[in-house]
């Protein structure tokens, strides 16, 4: 059989016929499983990242190829995406517009079957999970290139929702259009972030054509479909959602651009034994007090990721201080820690306990 095409295929889709068969059992497991947590708790957060995280490294582990281990995580990503659909609907909040990155990162994190919300604002993502319109909500944090997002900072000040998750995603600019041919494009249309980010590339490749900004990459990838001369610069996703093709892809200036973002939940996931910690606390006005704040974390031999400062709005030159540490809240060293820290600060909330991207 090793040279005859049409007897590998035969072969293939009666594997395919077995995937598929296998897949449908898995799902009746699947609902088996749906239905034993909400009888445990009716309110309960259905997506479980900790097991998700455990199923993928499992078969990354065992697997001798050929099929690449790269290929392990979309295909499950999208197999648990569609099986956690059949517990219940999966309700994402995100900024928004469409096929930002803010929705590429969410797609990463709950994969094709969930229901996502665009919203206007970051301030409008908290609400829809504070009121329970959705279960989750996706935000950014902070950009390699530009820094943290304050907004989102500030807004932990004043909300009880938790850190359920984070995501890493890569920034990547496309060029985009109707045909995929260069010579056709008269005009270039971006949100002035993505304009600014491939300035030089638009300046060496594309000198003459002019570039004209718009609300959103995704108002420049309608653009694309009404008028064939028209090129966006925009993301991955945007070629998908909107049927375009790729001129050019990585136009990005700078090609080491990510964007963390941030899952939002009312509840807390479960430990996975990869966790981190985000606190926001606050510390009395004297010498050494943050140098008196952050000595329990070396103690304990607990490894802090990130600290920022913000004003606390609530009283003049008082400062919130939020900070990332390894380890799981549940975890003694980290639960000493924050003990500790406690006590030398004017107050301290723990915004959540949840497992590092991998
Ligand atoms: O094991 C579970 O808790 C499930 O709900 C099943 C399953 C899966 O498809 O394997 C689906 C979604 C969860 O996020 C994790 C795993």
């Amino acid at each position: 059989m090793s040279g005859d095409l049409s007897e590998h295929r035969k072969e293939i889709d009666r594997i395919d016929d077995e995937i598929l068969r296998l897949l449908n059992v898995r799902s009746k497991s699947v609902i088996e499983i749906g239905r034993l947590k909400k009888q445990q708790d009716a309110d309960a957060n259905l997506h479980t990242p900790a097991r998700e995280a455990a199923i993928i490294e499992r078969l990354v582990a065992q697997n001798t190829g050929p099929f690449p281990s790269e290929g392990i995580r979309p295909v499950y990503r999208e197999i648990m995406s569609a099986s956690l659909s059949l517990e219940g609907p999966q309700k994402v909040a995100y900024l928004g517009p469409r096929a930002t990155f803010t929705h590429m990162a969410c797609m990463q994190k709950f994969g094709s079957s969930a229901q996502y919300i665009p919203v206007h604002s970051i301030k409008e993502v908290f609400s829809e999970v504070e009121r329970g319109r959705a279960n989750f909500g996706v935000v950014p944090i902070e950009n390699t290139t530009e820094g943290v997002v304050n907004h989102t900072l500030d807004m932990f000040i004043d909300s009880n929702l938790l850190i359920y998750g984070e995501v890493l995603q890569e920034v990547s600019h496309h060029l985009l259009s109707k045909s995929g041919v260069p010579e056709e494009i008269k005009k270039i249309s971006s949100h002035p972030h993505a304009i600014a980010q491939c300035r030089n590339w638009l300046e060496t490749h594309m000198p003459h054509v002019p570039v004209s900004e718009v609300a959103s990459t995704a108002r420049a990838a309608e653009l694309c479909l009404e008028d064939a001369s028209v090129a966006a610069i925009a993301s991955q996703l945007a070629a998908e959602l909107y049927g375009l093709k790729v001129i050019k892809s990585r136009i990005e200036d700078n090609l080491n651009n990510f964007t963390r973002f941030l899952v939002l939940s009312q509840k807390a996931p479960e430990r996975t034994g990869k966790d981190k910690t985000s606190l926001m606390l606050s510390i009395k006005d004297k010498v050494g007090a943050l140098y008196d704040l952050l000595r329990p974390f070396a103690s304990h031999g607990l490894s802090m990721t990130k600290i920022e400062s913000r004003p606390s709005r609530r009283k003049a030159w008082e400062y919130i201080f939020f900070v990332d540490i390894e380890g799981h809240i549940e975890e003694d060293r980290v639960k000493k820690a924050v003990e500790d820290i406690t006590g030398r600060c004017l107050f301290m909330k723990v915004l959540g306990s949840y497992p590092a991207h991998s």
